[in-house]
């Protein structure tokens, strides 16, 4: 097991590692996720050797790595730019770690030949760099950082320089390759569709600190701060109070129906989320409307009652008890219906994905559209009156500010 356990590294007045700690088992695949400058590849390179903490300290199967050499360590880091020797031929390439250990020649090019085999390179053994492919590439840089059997093999972006096509060839590659030859993954990226399809367990970073370690899809369904709910995937975020029917109380548009993660205390501020996937689009039917006659209900917002409920109460803060008990109970009911109809709002926006459409609605005192998916083709158009709505597991709702 890889035991990372406090590490911190400052760069002058930069906190790159904040008393980070994790621990990966043998044979994971390993994902740390987050944006540019959150310290990942710091982290990553502290693992290998290139650099020191000023905290902290690492262990593989309990031997502390901090102590020894890069050289020393039982590790290969494949980099970004995985740089190939271009006079060499493939098989130069990948033999040459192990010619610098001076190993015998039948065992250089017994495990030369094996791991080509694994990478399916076996026919291009002759070839130069420059006669291949960047995924071909990408393959050699593998073979040679496995040829040497590492117990820990290190990933800086591994994929970012291919195209997307041969990036999708290339993950499967790489999961395949790692339950192959059974070495722990730890691979490091910004990218968190790669992340998800890659990993066995994420670690989602921001600004030098882990923000949750989770499997993919825990951390899509169940994503444990506004951050990771916000980077991990596309989702709709609300803000509000916590309290009542395991709801979101919003200004704009009443309660929204959720799951809290957490207790949460009444009127506590916080923060619903619902990806696009589970949300459902309905579209209003206005019969008796002719086309450019003005609405009978001009105020296209949340629901009425709702509504009413603030100008009633314009004292109350969201979550808080009513006094009127007799007025809650008819309200609670009206917010349960309108919890369940769903807000109104507006297609602003219709792009068809092939698989999936993505369907942007305006909805009226929230800034940014809600995003709503769909298997194939949407029917929808744009500037129709629409409601979105979502059932209350399909949401979290969690402390805000964390
Ligand atoms: N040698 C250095 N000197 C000064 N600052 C550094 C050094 N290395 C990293 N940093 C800073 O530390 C922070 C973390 O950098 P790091 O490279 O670990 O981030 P990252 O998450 O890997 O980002 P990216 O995805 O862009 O590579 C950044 O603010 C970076 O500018």
């Amino acid at each position: 097991m890889l035991r990372v356990d406090g590490i911190s590294r400052r760069f002058g007045d930069v906190v790159a590692l904040d008393d980070v700690s994790l621990e990966i088992e043998q044979g994971e695949f390993f994902a740390l996720l987050g944006p540019s400058g959150c310290g990942k590849t710091t982290l990553l390179r502290i693992i290998a050797g290139f650099e020191t903490p000023d905290a902290g300290t690492v262990t593989l199967d309990g031997a502390d790595l901090l102590a020894k050499q890069p050289n020393r360590r039982p590790i290969s880091l494949m980099f970004q730019s995985y740089a190939l020797f271009p006079h060499m031929t493939v098989a130069k390439n990948v033999a040459y770690g192990l010619e610098r250990e001076r190993l015998p020649r039948h065992e250089v090019r017994q495990r030369v030949d094996e791991v080509l085999e694994t990478v399916g390179l076996t026919a291009h053994a002759a070839r130069r760099p420059a006669q291949l492919s960047g995924g071909q590439r990408q393959r050699v840089a593998l073979a040679r950082s496995i040829v040497k059997r590492p117990r820990l093999l290190l990933l800086d972006e591994p994929l970012s320089a291919l195209d997307k096509k041969v990036r999708a060839d290339m993950q499967l590659e790489l999961k395949r390759l790692q339950h192959e030859v059974g070495i722990t993954f730890v691979v490091v990226t910004h990218d968190q569709e790669e992340a998800m399809s890659l990993a066995d367990r994420i670690a989602v970073f921001d600004s030098g600190t882990v923000c949750q370690v989770d499997r993919p899809v825990e951390l899509y369904e169940r994503p444990r701060s506004p951050f990771v709910a916000d980077f991990v995937g596309a989702n709709n975020l609300f803000h509000g109070a916590a309290g009542g029917l395991d709801a979101l109380q919003t200004d704009d548009f009443g309660p929204l129906r959720g799951t809290p993660l957490t207790e949460l205390a009444a009127g506590a501020e916080a923060l619903l989320a619902v990806r696009p996937e589970k949300v459902e689009l309905v579209e209003e039917r206005e019969p008796n409307r002719t086309p450019g006659e003005p609405r009978a209900d001009t105020r296209v917002q949340g629901e009425a009652d709702s509504t009413s409920e603030h100008e009633r109460e314009p004292n109350r803060t969201p979550g808080e008890p009513r006094a009127d008990t007799r007025v809650q109970e008819a309200d609670s009911t009206s917010e349960h219906e309108s919890a369940a109809k769903g807000i109104k709002g507006m297609v602003l926006d219709v792009s068809f994905y092939g698989g999936v459409s993505h369907i942007s609605v305006d909805v009226p005192g929230h800034v940014k559209p809600v995003l709503v998916a769909v298997q194939g083709a949407s029917g929808v158009d744009v500037g129709a009156k629409v409601r979105v709505r979502w059932d209350a597991q399909d949401a979290v709702i969690m402390a805000a500010g964390q």
